[in-house]
């Protein structure tokens, strides 16, 4: 095998790798917008194949070929698993690129490099996202075991994922789910000495030792990603919805209880421990808050959203846990129903033009009180079931009609709150902290707002649910907006400036200096 030298991409392996040219496809929709750069759905003008294709972005020739890209790429060229996104090649464009109206895009790049992917139809934001979606129970089982399996996967051969979120996670029509986005990803070894960074993971997503300062860590940071994501499926809505840090850390401890050498020995030497340790007692109410949880899903919660990492449940452990086995059993993914193509990005987008034009009716009423009244209704983007869907478009069969078109999570999360609407303003997040902003009482957020019914239930639903269900609404998917960091000096400062400021997850391009 040759040796690209370092920073370069070693496209030598095989030939065709790098070589074709991205006008073998053609681009047929946007279906994601990443810290990288644009996704897009294309077709391969030979074979007629759907692909995604993953533009690296490549604004600053200076820094050369992103190194996040490198690590993307040479951890999927050796990670092969049902359950984990499969990318095909990498292909390139020599020319400057134009943008949708024919002009330079202002990359200073000369060309531009694509990675190409299977396509996938949804992603599970996208798809949860959906008006009206509900999963049920053998559902949700099916993709958690799903997950499970991909992620031990990962981890058997040593690599972190780093990102888990519902963004990340792909579904196809035929039920599969694949662990995409492996910009984050990285080896490690399993003595856990490396020191890594600990400024990885969508915020809301992110384990406390993380938070807590900790560079050295190993899988289970992403179980906690998981736990946060399962939890997620049976709640309806993101469970710790932080705006920065210090409130993440906050929310966790509301639910999961202070940290302290008894539940989590060796925490009082975490980093950033005496800074943000709860500075009043605050108990576990996990079991309390998700009551009406199934018992064997509350357990393997538990397990997941175990605090210490030492004692936190592994994908393989869970795998084994008796909600898998119990009725009702996970289904088969084949029997899921086919839906539209869901992504992110364009839920985000029709929510968007939904606003607009719910202002501009708004506009017209106030202008034209009197004939308003007489127009006829707006039209919602999406009413009709026109819009370009994938290659599975016909796989709809006897499934019940959807409204909605595609969606793919586009913009991804980044920044905290879930838009307008969508997340009731989290008002003072009390938990006592010794943060100089923060320590005061109550709004734990877990008590007052009713629970979709559990069990077989329709955890997505929308009925019961403040405002009309979490996913229905007219918030905006994962998160818009700024997380307000505090300045620099301090253990959140200095993250987020500059190109391809992730808001959640700060910034990718500057995550790795001394540490990896
Ligand atoms: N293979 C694929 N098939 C279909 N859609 C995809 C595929 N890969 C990515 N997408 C869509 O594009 C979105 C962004 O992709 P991805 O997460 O890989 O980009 P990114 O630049 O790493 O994003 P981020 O900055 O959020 O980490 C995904 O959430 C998904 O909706």
């Amino acid at each position: 095998m040759s040796i690209a030298a370092p920073g370069q991409l070693n496209v030598n392996e095989s030939p065709s790798w790098g070589s074709r040219s991205v006008d073998c496809f053609e681009k047929l929709e946007q279906i994601g917008e990443g810290t990288y750069g644009q996704v897009y759905m294309a077709k391969e003008i030979k074979t007629g194949e759907i692909v995604a294709l993953k533009k690296i972005r490549m604004d600053n020739e200076r820094e050369g070929f992103p190194i996040t890209a490198i690590r993307e790429i040479k951890i999927l060229k050796k990670l092969h698993h049902e359950n984990v996104i499969k990318l095909k090649e990498i292909v390139t464009s020599p020319g400057p690129e134009k943008d949708e109206q024919g002009r330079p895009d202002g990359n200073k790049y000369k060309g531009g490099i694509y990675m190409v992917f299977e396509y996938m139809d949804h992603d599970l934001t996208g798809l949860a996202d959906r008006p009206g979606m509900r999963f049920t129970v053998p559902q949700i089982k099916c993709y958690m075991r799903q997950l499970l399996t991909g992620l031990h996967y990962c981890h058997v051969n040593q690599v972190l994922h780093r990102d888990i979120k519902g963004s990340n996670l792909l579904i196809d029509n035929e039920g599969n789910l694949k662990l995409a986005d492996f910009g984050l990803a990285r080896s490690f070894s399993n003595d856990h000495n490396a020191n890594l960074t600990n400024r990885v993971i969508t915020l809301w997503y992110r384990p406390p030792e993380l938070l807590l300062g900790t560079t050295k860590y190993g899988p289970a940071v992403d179980m906690w990603s998981v736990g946060c994501i399962f939890a997620e499926l049976l709640h309806g809505k993101p469970i710790f919805p932080g705006k920065d840090e210090p409130e993440q850390l906050n929310k966790i401890f509301e639910l999961c209880g202070a940290p302290d050498e008894v539940n989590w020995p060796g925490v009082s030497k975490t980093p950033w421990y005496n800074q943000f340790k709860p500075t009043r007692p605050m108990k576990r109410r996990l079991r309390e808050v998700f009551r009406h949880f199934d018992r064997h899903a509350l357990e393997l919660l538990e397990r997941m959203l175990t605090l210490d990492p030492a004692q936190r449940i592994t994908a393989k452990d869970a795998l084994d846990a008796e909600y898998f086995w119990t009725d009702p059993l996970p289904c088969d993914p084949k029997s899921l129903p086919k839906y539209e193509s869901s992504h992110e990005f364009q839920t985000k987008k029709k929510r968007q033009q939904q606003r607009q034009n719910e202002e501009m009716a708004k506009r017209q009423k106030m202008q034209h009180p009197q004939q308003h009244t007489r127009l006829p209704p707006i039209q919602q983007p999406g009413q009709h079931a026109q819009m370009r869907s994938g290659p599975n478009q016909n796989l709809h069969g006897s499934q019940p009609q959807v409204a909605a078109g595609p969606s793919h999570h586009y913009g991804k999360p980044r920044g905290p709150s879930g838009g307008p609407g969508r997340y009731p303003p989290s008002g003072n997040p009390g938990g006592g902290y010794n943060h100089p902003n923060r320590g005061g009482q109550g709004g734990g957020g877990y008590g007052s707002g009713p629970y979709p019914p559990q069990g077989r239930g329709a955890p997505y639903g929308s009925s019961g649910m403040p405002g009309g269900g979490p996913r229905g609404g007219g918030g905006s998917g994962y998160g818009v907006g700024a997380p307000t960091y505090p300045q620099q000096g301090g253990p959140y400062g200095g993250s987020g400036t500059g190109r391809g400021s992730n808001m959640m997850g700060g910034n990718r391009n500057q995550q790795y200096g001394w540490q990896q």
